[in-house]
């Protein structure tokens, strides 16, 4: 397929079960695209990643509303010292830390995000937000001890991003809690996403631009959802995160730093100036970042690899035309 580019970038550390960030960039008359949907999502998930990708390489995304945008440091699932560097070498004032890695006991908070929690509070200061998310790893009761438990190690907590994996479990918890409940799973794999909404099961949308189809399509998520939104990557490539800003770009409000520091989790990237932010801030980019050639060559994914991703990307278009 002329115009696809499969690449396997290697991550500083283990983030969501992975240390290789496999990707399709797509080029169009527009730019370049970034088609990622995780591994295990089949082609129906895959199809909103595609319309994102498609959006960037054909279309064009819409004017921001703003220039520049705070994100915040993401620490992955690591003990408290590299936890407490990595947020020191970030500059950034937010900071977002795993907690409930998989595998832990849904019941209990574990001694090593308490630990975590501390050492990035230590790092960021008393005037830092810390919010943290368990993808969905904790029951409703281990959720409520969990967030009491860390929102007192980490000195508040500024929100909880998705404590439990449904949406009435997240009411459930959001009763019974202080912490504002922010949803992301809930709305970025949801037949409607606007549910938890309706439910009164969150405090804070949680946006990702490539599952929810492009910044169009995301915009008109935010519009509708009638909640405060916080856009975060899906640990795309520079390319695929230029998408994630041009929608915080052009959300009309923007009140909390955006997960789109990601960027930092990579060892390698397919543009020439990765989008690493600086003091915790990143540019609003009018398009996305041309990949570097040579990079391409340099991370392109071997033969199966390749294969597995262009036969992928053949039949999520199928199901478009
Ligand atoms: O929001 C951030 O700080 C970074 C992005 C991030 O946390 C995630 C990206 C992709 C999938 C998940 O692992 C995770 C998330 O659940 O938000
Ligand atoms: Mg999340």
């Amino acid at each position: 397929m002329s115009g696809v580019s499969v690449v396997a970038l290697p991550m500083r550390t283990r983030f969501r079960g992975i240390t290789t960030r496999e990707t399709a960039l797509v080029e169009g008359p527009a730019g370049w695209g970034e088609f990622c949907p995780f591994v295990e999502y089949d082609d129906a998930e895959a199809l909103a990643w595609w319309r994102c990708a498609r959006e960037a390489a054909h279309e064009g995304w819409p004017a921001p509303v703003r220039e520049r945008v705070e994100v915040n440091t993401t620490v992955p699932a690591v003990g408290p010292e590299q936890a407490h560097r990595i947020v020191r070498e970030s500059g950034a004032r937010t900071a977002k830390v795993k907690v409930a890695e998989k595998g832990q006991d849904p019941a209990r908070t574990s001694a090593e995000d308490l630990a975590r929690v501390e050492a990035v509070r230590d790092a960021l200061g008393p005037d830092g937000r810390v919010r943290v998310d368990a993808n969905g790893g904790w029951d409703v009761d281990g959720a409520v001890a969990a967030i009491t438990a860390l929102a007192r190690a980490a000195g508040g907590l500024e929100y909880v991003e998705q404590p439990c994996a449904s949406v009435d479990e997240l009411a459930a918890v959001r009763r019974r809690v202080d912490v504002p409940v922010a949803a992301d799973e809930s709305i970025r794999r949801a037949e409607d996403p606007l549910r938890v909404a309706r439910a009164g099961a969150a405090d804070v949308a949680v946006l990702k631009v490539a599952p929810l189809g492009g910044v169009r399509a995301a915009l008109r998520v935010a519009e509708e959802i009638g909640l405060p939104c916080v856009v975060s990557s899906a640990v795309e490539s520079s390319v695929g995160l230029a998408a994630g800003l041009a929608l915080a770009g052009a959300l009309p409000e923007l009140p909390y730093a955006c997960g789109l520091g990601t960027a930092d989790l990579l060892a390698g990237d397919v543009v020439a100036t990765p989008l690493h932010p600086v003091a915790g801030v990143l540019d609003v980019p009018r398009r996305p970042p041309r990949p570097d050639p040579g990079l391409l060559a340099r991370y392109a994914a071997e033969p199966a690899t390749r294969d597995w991703w262009t036969a992928r990307l053949a039949r999520v278009q199928a199901h478009e035309s």
